[in-house]
């Protein structure tokens, strides 16, 4: 059996330094490397476009590439069972409903008779993608990002995901591409996908904003270039999984370790958390870790992410809300009796699942909620993936003679309270008019 060596702590005899350091990403700590090698990669692609692209992913996917762009041909070979397919067709029909309710809608009103406010939406033009596929292609990723764009009615979406070794792309990644409705896919990853995107190449077309998932190199690299003055736009934050769960006695210790190992698995700088008010409980949570860890496929990344995770019991449940607040997990999993009744406390987390049959897994696949969630403490104030994501929302007035004579005085007089008498005197020379 591989041993679990993650960190124990006793929240109540921590000081608040100690706390703050118990909570602290795992991905953090290499930041300043990673950040170095990423300002490189996007400087490169900027400045020679193609050419980069193609010597970047020789050297990070070790794929050589004639053309960077997925031909018909590649879209018509890539195969996959009638079993996978019936099951990204499943996901994405549920995908889609959940999407569809949350459709944001315009809206307009008078706020004064004779003037009238309005709220209308235009999907946002051109729309980049990333699929990840460094450690495991993730064609449900696919389906995240294609579904909300395509509700939002994005006309022109551009998806980009790493090639395989032989060049080619993943097939269940295309094949969620199709479910999708997406043809422009091009076989680039990493920091150097972000770049094309987000500045344009000979073969990638530049991209009004960008989204998706991915590693330490994909997240800096969104970060990066949303920053850059002609840069797009990013959707958030959303690196290394993440995964909290708040468990009390009556949890099944099994689910609970089942459900760190479905996260921990993603990458060796995953980071999972268990909070519990039972000591007890924590002991059997280990003691099942260890014994599934043992014939998991991927137990030597798990392990690794599972080193610097952490097990914290608190005094109450009470004390664990706190905790789960303070860290902002992407995923918060509630195994305590009466999840419900606790959702009140919750004041940040990217998506939380209620009680024992609502694995987190369940929210990556196919319950129908958007698993392109904040990480790294980004959901104390932003959102999931939703079709508003995709969107820009534009306001707009318009006022007759009469609306203008009742709203026109509260101009004139905060104008010339802000020194501003150009202002006034746009609105004075309409009413003054006969
Ligand atoms: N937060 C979310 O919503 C969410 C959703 C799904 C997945 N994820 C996360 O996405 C991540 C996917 O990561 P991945 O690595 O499997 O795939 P990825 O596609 O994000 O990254 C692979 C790319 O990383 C680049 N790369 C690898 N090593 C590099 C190096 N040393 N220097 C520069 N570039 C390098 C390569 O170009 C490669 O193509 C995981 O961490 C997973 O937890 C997050
Ligand atoms: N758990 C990931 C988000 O952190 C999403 C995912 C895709 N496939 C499996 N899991
Ligand atoms: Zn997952």
């Amino acid at each position: 059996m591989t041993a679990v060596q993650w960190t124990r702590l006793d929240w109540a005899s921590m000081s608040a330094a100690a706390r703050g350091e118990a909570l602290r990403r795992p991905a953090q700590v290499a930041s300043a490397s990673v950040r170095a090698s990423v300002e490189a990669i996007v400087e490169q692609v900027r400045v020679v476009g193609d050419a980069a692209l193609f010597a970047l992913t020789e050297r990070f996917d070790g794929a050589r590439l004639e053309s960077l762009a997925v031909t018909q041909a590649e879209f018509d070979a890539a195969e996959v069972s009638a079993n996978v397919r019936n099951a990204i067709d499943d996901a994405a029909t549920r995908i889609e409903t959940f999407h569809r309710a949350g459709v944001p809608q315009p809206y307009a009103l008078d706020t004064a008779p004779g003037v009238r406010c309005e709220r209308m939406l235009r999907p946002i033009r051109r729309v980049g993608l990333y699929a990840p596929a460094g450690s495991a292609p993730l064609p449900s990723t696919v389906l995240m990002l294609g579904i909300p764009a395509r509700l939002a009615g994005c006309p022109d979406i551009v998806l980009c995901t790493p090639p395989r070794a032989d060049g080619s792309a993943d097939p269940l990644v295309l094949a969620a591409a199709k479910r999708c409705g997406i043809t422009r896919v091009f076989k680039v990853g990493g920091a150097q996908a972000i770049a094309g995107m987000a500045f344009g190449t000979a073969s990638i077309p530049r991209c009004d904003k960008l989204f998706g998932p991915g590693n330490a190199f994909v997240t800096e690299a969104k970060r990066l270039v949303s920053m850059a003055g002609d840069g797009p736009a990013i959707d958030m934050p959303a690196g290394p999984s993440e995964v909290l769960v708040i468990a009390d006695a009556s949890a099944d210790p099994r689910f609970v370790a089942a459900d760190l190992l479905s996260q921990a698995e993603h990458g060796a700088d995953s980071q999972v958390i268990l909070v519990s008010d039972d000591t007890g409980f924590i002991d059997s949570v280990a003691t099942a870790l260890e014994a599934q860890l043992a014939s998991l496929p991927r137990r030597a990344i798990a392990a690794a992410a599972l080193a610097q995770s952490r097990a914290i019991r608190v005094p109450t449940l009470a004390d664990a809300f706190d905790v789960s607040n303070d860290y902002a997990p992407e995923h918060l999993i509630l195994s305590v009796e009466a999840p419900r009744a606790w959702l009140p406390r919750v004041h940040a987390a990217g998506s939380v699942f209620l009680g024992g049959f609502a694995p987190e897994a369940i929210g990556d696949y196919c319950s129908g909620t958007n698993h392109v969630l904040p990480t790294g403490g980004a959901a104390r104030a932003i959102s999931g993936l939703s079709v508003a994501s995709f969107q820009v929302a534009i306001s707009v007035q318009s006022a007759n003679r009469a609306g203008l004579a009742a709203i026109g005085a509260t101009a004139t007089t905060l104008a010339r309270a802000e020194g501003l008498e150009a202002h006034a005197r746009a609105i004075d020379v309409r009413l003054e008019c006969a």
